[in-house]
């Protein structure tokens, strides 16, 4: 273990995570939080007086060349599968990759954190000089920004996704009201421009939703409703496997895929970087009693 930072307010503290990761773990007077190191990945966000509002699988591999399954994993620099490169891998590279902690501070509200991933030549479909800066800020309510800063001499394009396991009481219990009647892809139909007004959030889902207003989580059993804001984002990706998928996923335990909901701020069609500059996207969440 090593100490980051203490005060009055609050402790950061550098921890082990599996054999061989790392990670920081925030004790603080609004929230208790923790975020890996690697894939810059928040794993757990504990507002006071709340339940955890993340969901991490019990079965997450947590070794290099791994996605961790729950939090939020970073989808960067592209979401999904490559457009043009077969293989290239899901959801690109930033999930896979050691960040830095550039910057933290505890103020009496919470725990600001920077991180930092930083390279060129990361990756085949990736040659590009990109810097990434996350900040987040966790207290009563958690703050997240990711800022792409074009670093090379070309204009760059990426796709991305802040792909948060919601924790629910089961997603039967759950309503996403402000995506009734919104256009939607479906990727498991390939099915596109559809409209209709969910139920619940059951899946098999996998949802691209062309709207960038506010979210909310609706849920009964755990009678709470979790707020999305987002900022600079044009979907909001809904994903949850249902039974049959995550049965054959190792990395979700048994019975998993009941107890989360994603709801995904992201961009899926690229936004352009022109040389030195950047784009910033992001999303704001907190938590009320549904009574
Ligand atoms: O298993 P992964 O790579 O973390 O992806 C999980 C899911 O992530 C969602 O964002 C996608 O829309 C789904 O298609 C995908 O299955």
């Amino acid at each position: 273990m090593t100490l980051i930072g203490e005060n009055n307010f609050g402790r950061i503290k550098q921890e082990g995570l599996g054999e061989s990761l790392a990670q920081l773990v925030m004790e603080h007077q609004s929230c208790h939080a923790r975020v890996s190191l690697y894939g810059g990945q928040v794993l757990a966000w504990q507002p006071r007086e709340q339940e955890e509002v993340f969901w991490l699988s019990n079965s997450s591999d947590y070794s290099q060349g791994k996605a961790i399954r729950g939090g939020i994993p970073l989808c960067w620099p592209w979401f999904g599968a490559h457009p043009n490169a077969e293989g290239a891998g899901n959801h690109g590279f930033a999930r896979n990759v050691v960040w830095q902690l550039s910057n933290s501070l505890i103020t009496e509200a919470g725990v600001e954190l920077e991180l930092v991933w930083q390279g060129e030549n990361q990756h085949p479909q990736w040659p590009f000089k990109t810097k990434v800066v996350q900040k987040l800020v966790l207290g009563e309510t958690f703050t997240q920004q990711l800022t792409i800063e074009n670093q090379s001499p070309d204009t760059i394009e990426f796709t991305g996704a802040l792909h948060s396991y919601f924790a629910v009481s089961n997603p039967a219990q759950v309503t996403i009201p402000n995506l009734d009647n919104v256009p939607f892809d479906c990727k498991l139909s390939e099915q596109k421009g559809q409209q209709d007004s969910l139920e619940n959030a059951v899946g098999p889902l996998d949802r691209i939703y062309y709207f960038d207003q506010q979210m909310k989580i609706v849920d009964a059993g755990k009678q709470r409703v979790i707020h999305l804001m987002p900022s600079q984002v044009n979907n909001w990706v809904l994903w949850n496997p249902g039974q049959k998928t995550a049965a054959g996923m190792a990395d979700v335990h048994a019975g998993g895929e009941q107890e989360y909901v994603c709801l995904e701020a992201a961009n899926t069609q690229p936004l352009s970087v022109a040389s030195g500059k950047s784009v910033t996207f992001g999303q704001v969440i907190s938590v009320t009693s549904l009574s």
